[in-house]
């Protein structure tokens, strides 16, 4: 099952793994042909009806796939409104081969002869909403047919992640779907899940397409992109104000440091973007966590761990606020350890190092991939998600599991796991903790790559500061 934002992001790492979209869509359309001519008797009329989308595209290909039959494509707008290029060159290639294609500028004009069989190809998972015109009429037009309707994708007016059909849909008999079944499409019969070779790799790795899940609305106001609580501070105070600093890098709103009041000056000094809020003593102390816990009860993450330190006292202070506090937090350095021991109904992202996950009973393995299954099993146990770094880092909730290639040796520079603390913190605000996690590793280690790319290793970790930003959402050319 996957849904059209994941697939649009399978979509777009595939291409940066160097499996382009055009070979994705030759493989879409050479499915569409052989589901085509499976349900087709031979000398069988075939009406293929396109969109401007690569839905339409699809189909395009598929039509090369069909000359055993009489196959008349019909291109719903102008050429020149096709969106995408590979759209495009799919359907000048029709004329070039002068394969028999209609242009169907206004949808009344659109004469499907009474075909054997239609190929639905109108609109797929980029549909916004109702069907407008002259999309509604060319679906009311198929419906109307006798034929044997193939849907490329989704049947065109199908929400393809709710199933709804906000206005006019295909009344298909088979739909072709492209490489995992789509949630609307649950119940369907006569649905052919096609494999178009995009590699488990690009599921895998997390890539470019996976900040397709961010997103600023600007309808926006404060606070919608996150309040984030940093829990840190006494023995150090350079992690929390890291931590701070890099939540809001990533786009949290907000960034509180809830720190000792001897070092509450000095981690404000770091940043007047910070809002620190002093609790009395030495360090983090069982009697500060009623406090904590009404503090940060209004706000969307907590980030608790860097620099607390681990006198016995804060230990028990971390277990007892985790055991009441049932929100997102991410969960990091001296804080980690109370973890295994503690009942809590909140939601967790650890994010140890493979020595921190030792000392927290997890497994140890140098293989990146053995870890990963030996990581999801320990998520599954500890039924939290995990962030493990290392060269490759490994994020798991048991049940999905991804794996984190960006990053570069000069990343071990102290505080860099403050940053990346930070930053997934922010972004558990808005996506969902395996989706955090992902997003925080992968633009941790691009904006660590950036740096050394700009002036070689010597990285500070503040120096990743001021490059989270384009990492998650400037355009890159990978
Ligand atoms: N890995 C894969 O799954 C692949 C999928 N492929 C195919 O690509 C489509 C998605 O293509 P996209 O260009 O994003 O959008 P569509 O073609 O589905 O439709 C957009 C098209 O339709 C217009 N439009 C949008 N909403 C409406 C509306 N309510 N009324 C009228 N018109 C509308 C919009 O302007 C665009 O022109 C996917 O389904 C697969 O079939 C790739 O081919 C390969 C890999
Ligand atoms: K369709």
């Amino acid at each position: 099952m996957i849904t059209s934002t994941r697939m649009a992001a399978v979509d777009r790492n595939a291409a940066a793994l160097g499996v382009g979209q055009k070979q994705l869509m030759e493989s879409s359309g050479n499915a569409v042909g052989r589901v085509v001519t499976d349900v087709a008797a031979p000398d069988d009329s075939v009406a293929v009806v396109a969109g401007r989308g690569n839905n339409g595209g699809d189909a395009f290909v598929a039509a090369r796939f069909l000359s055993g039959f009489d196959v008349t494509v019909h291109l719903l707008g102008r050429p020149e409104s096709i969106s995408t290029e590979i759209s495009r060159e799919n359907w000048e290639a029709l004329a070039e081969c002068e394969l028999d294609t209609e242009v169907v500028r206004d949808s009344r004009a659109l004469d499907l002869d009474d075909p054997d069989v239609v190929v639905d190809a109108l609109l797929g998972t980029g549909i916004g909403g109702a069907p407008r015109e002259p999309e509604a009429s060319a679906i009311e037009a198929i419906n109307a047919t006798e034929a044997t309707v193939v849907s490329v994708d989704v049947p065109s007016g199908l929400d393809a992640d709710t199933g709804e059909a906000a206005g006019a849909v295909v009344d298909a008999d088979r739909v072709v779907t492209f490489h995992d079944v789509k949630p609307g499409l649950e119940g369907f019969d006569g649905v052919t899940v096609a494999d178009i070779g995009i590699p488990e790799a690009a599921e895998r790795f997390v890539g470019p397409g996976d900040r397709l899940f961010l997103s600023r609305d600007p309808q926006a106001h404060k606070g919608d992109f996150g309040r984030v609580t940093v829990v840190g501070g006494g023995p150090y105070t350079g992690a929390p104000a890291l931590a701070a600093q890099s939540a809001l890098r990533a786009g949290a709103d907000l960034a509180y440091v809830a720190c000792p009041e001897p070092v509450a000056d000095e981690v404000q000094g770091y940043s007047e973007d910070l809002i620190v809020e002093p609790f009395v003593g030495e360090r983090l102390q069982p009697t500060h966590v009623d406090d904590l816990l009404e503090r940060v009860d209004e706000r969307d993450v907590v980030v608790l761990g860097p620099g607390l330190g681990d006198a016995d006292d804060t230990r028990r202070a971390v277990a007892q606020f985790l055991e009441a506090y049932e929100g997102r937090a991410v969960v990091d350095a001296d804080a980690l350890r109370a973890v295994p021991d503690v009942e809590t109904d909140a939601t967790l992202v650890c994010t140890p190092h493979q020595g921190e996950l030792a000392e927290m009973g997890g497994p140890r393995s140098d293989d990146w991939e053995e870890r990963a299954t030996l990581v999801a099993e320990f998520a599954a146990d500890l039924d939290h998600t995990l962030l493990v770094k290392g060269a490759y880092d490994v994020i798991s909730d048991g049940e999905t599991t991804r794996v984190n290639r960006t990053g570069n040796p000069g990343m071990t520079v102290g505080g860099t796991g403050d940053v990346l603390a930070g930053a997934t913190g922010a972004l558990l605000s808005t996506q969902d903790p395996v989706q955090a996690a992902s997003l925080g590793a992968y633009a941790n280690g691009l904006a660590g790559d950036a740096v050394v790319d700009e002036q070689g290793y010597g990285l500070l970790a503040s120096d990743l500061l001021t490059a989270l930003p384009h990492a998650l959402w400037g355009e890159h050319d990978d």
